[in-house]
C-alpha cells in the first residue's frame, strides 16, 4: 500500500490564517509584530529562504526588515547591528541566517541576540529552558514537525521516534521536543554503525542529515510516519529531501514531500514565534 502524502500546504494555510487573525487583533491595539532578518554574504540558497520569510511575514501582516550585509562584514559590525535591533521597540524577533561566513564566530553572534527576540531558539538561555521544560520560544523546524504530527492526528506518546541527525539546529532540539511529547526517542548520527536496524524500529522517523535521498524503503518499518527535513539541491537544480520519496512511499504509512512541508512549516513557526514575542512584550508593558 502506498503511503499517504502529508499535505503541508493545507496545514500551513490553516495555521497562517490563525496567525493573521491574531496579528490583526494586536494591530488593533496599536502593536504590529516586527521581524528583522539578517543575511551576511550572498549564498543563493540563503537568499531564497530570506525572500520566502519576508513574503510570508507580509502575507500575515507582520512587519519585516531584511538586512543584506556584504560577505566581508566584520564580526563587530554584525554585533553592532544586533545591538541596535535588540534596542529597537518595533522589532520583536531577530533571525541571523546561518551559516555565517567563516571569519565570523556564530556562537558570539547568537549569544548577542536578546533571548526575548531569539525567534530561532538558538540562544543558550532558550536552549536551556527547552531542555529543562520551562515555557519559552520553541525552535522553528522541530516545532513545525510536532505541529504536522498533531495536525494529521498522529499520537506521539509511547511511540518509538527515531531522529537521524544531531545538529543543534534540528536533530538535538527535535529529539527534545519528541521526548516532551512522551515518545521514546533514539538519535542516530554519522557514527551509528547499524542505522538501518534502528530506523526500522521507528514508528515516527525524522530525517535531518543533509544527504540527498539516503533513506530508502529498507530503512522503514511498514506503516511508519516519515518526516523529511532535508533540503538538497540536485545538479539539475531541483530540490530533494534526505528521503528517497518514491521508494520510501512504498512502505511508509505517511510521508512528507520536499519541497512542500517542513520548509514552509519552519517559516510558519517563525511567524508564530514573532507573534508570541510581540504578545509577550505587550503583556509586560
Ligand atoms: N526545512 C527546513 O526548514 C530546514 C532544513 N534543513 C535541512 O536539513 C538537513 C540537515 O540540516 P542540519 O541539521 O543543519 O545539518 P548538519 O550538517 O548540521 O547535521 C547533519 C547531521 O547528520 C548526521 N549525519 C551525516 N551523515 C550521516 C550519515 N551518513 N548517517 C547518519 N547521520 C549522518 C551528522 O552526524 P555527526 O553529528 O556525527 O556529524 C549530523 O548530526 C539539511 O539538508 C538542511 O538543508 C535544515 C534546517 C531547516
Ligand atoms: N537562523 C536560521 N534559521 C533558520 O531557520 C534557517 C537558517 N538560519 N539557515 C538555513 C535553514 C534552512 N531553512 C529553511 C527555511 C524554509 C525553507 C523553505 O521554505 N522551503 C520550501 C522550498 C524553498 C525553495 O523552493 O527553495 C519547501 O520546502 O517547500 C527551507 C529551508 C531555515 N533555516
Ligand atoms: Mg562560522
Amino acid at each position: 500500500m502506498a503511503a499517504e502524502r502529508i499535505n503541508g500546504k493545507q496545514i500551513v494555510a490553516e495555521i497562517r490564517e490563525q496567525i493573521s487573525q491574531e496579528v490583526q487583533s494586536l494591530k488593533d491595539k496599536g502593536i504590529q509584530p516586527g521581524l528583522a532578518v539578517v543575511l551576511v554574504g550572498d549564498d543563493p540558497a540563503s537568499a531564497v529562504y530570506v525572500r520566502n520569510k519576508a513574503k510570508s511575514c507580509a502575507d500575515v501582516g507582520i512587519h519585516s526588515e531584511v538586512y543584506r550585509l556584504p560577505a566581508e562584514t566584520s564580526q563587530s559590525e554584525l554585533l553592532q547591528l544586533i545591538g541596535k535591533l535588540n534596542a529597537d521597540s518595533h522589532i520583536h524577533g531577530i533571525l541571523v541566517q546561518l551559516p555565517l561566513p567563516a571569519h565570523i564566530n556564530e556562537d558570539a553572534v547568537i549569544d548577542a541576540i536578546s533571548p526575548d527576540k531569539d525567534v530561532d531558539c538558538f540562544h543558550p538561555v532558550n536552549v536551556g529552558n527547552l531542555m529543562i521544560g520551562k515555557p519559552g520560544m520553541l525552535p522553528c523546524t522541530p516545532a513545525g514537525v510536532i505541529e504536522v504530527l498533531k495536525k494529521i492526528g498522529i499520537s506521539i506518546e509511547g511511540k518509538h521516534a527515531v531522529v537521524v541527525g544531531r545538529s543543534n539546529i534540528v536533530g538535538k532540539p527535535m529529539a527534545m521536543l519528541l521526548l516532551r511529547e512522551n515518545a521514546t526517542v533514539t538519535v542516530c548520527h554519522s557514527r551509528t554503525p547499524n542505522m538501518e536496524e534502528i530506523t526500522k524500529q521507528a514508528d515516527i522517523l525524522v530525517v535531518a542529515v543533509g544527504r540527498a535521498q539516503m533513506i530508502e524503503a529498507r530503512h522503514i518499518k511498514p506503516g511508519a510516519v516519515v518526516i523529511d527535513v532535508g533540503m538538497n539541491r540536485l545538479d539539475n537544480g531541483k530540490l530533494t529531501g534526505d528521503v528517497h520519496y518514491d521508494d520510501a512511499a512504498q512502505v511508509a504509512g505517511y510521508i512528507t514531500p520536499v519541497p512542500g512541508c517542513v520548509g514552509p512549516m519552519t517559516i510558519t513557526m517563525l511567524l508564530q514565534n514573532t507573534l508570541q514575542a510581540a504578545k509577550n512584550k505587550a503583556s509586560q508593558a
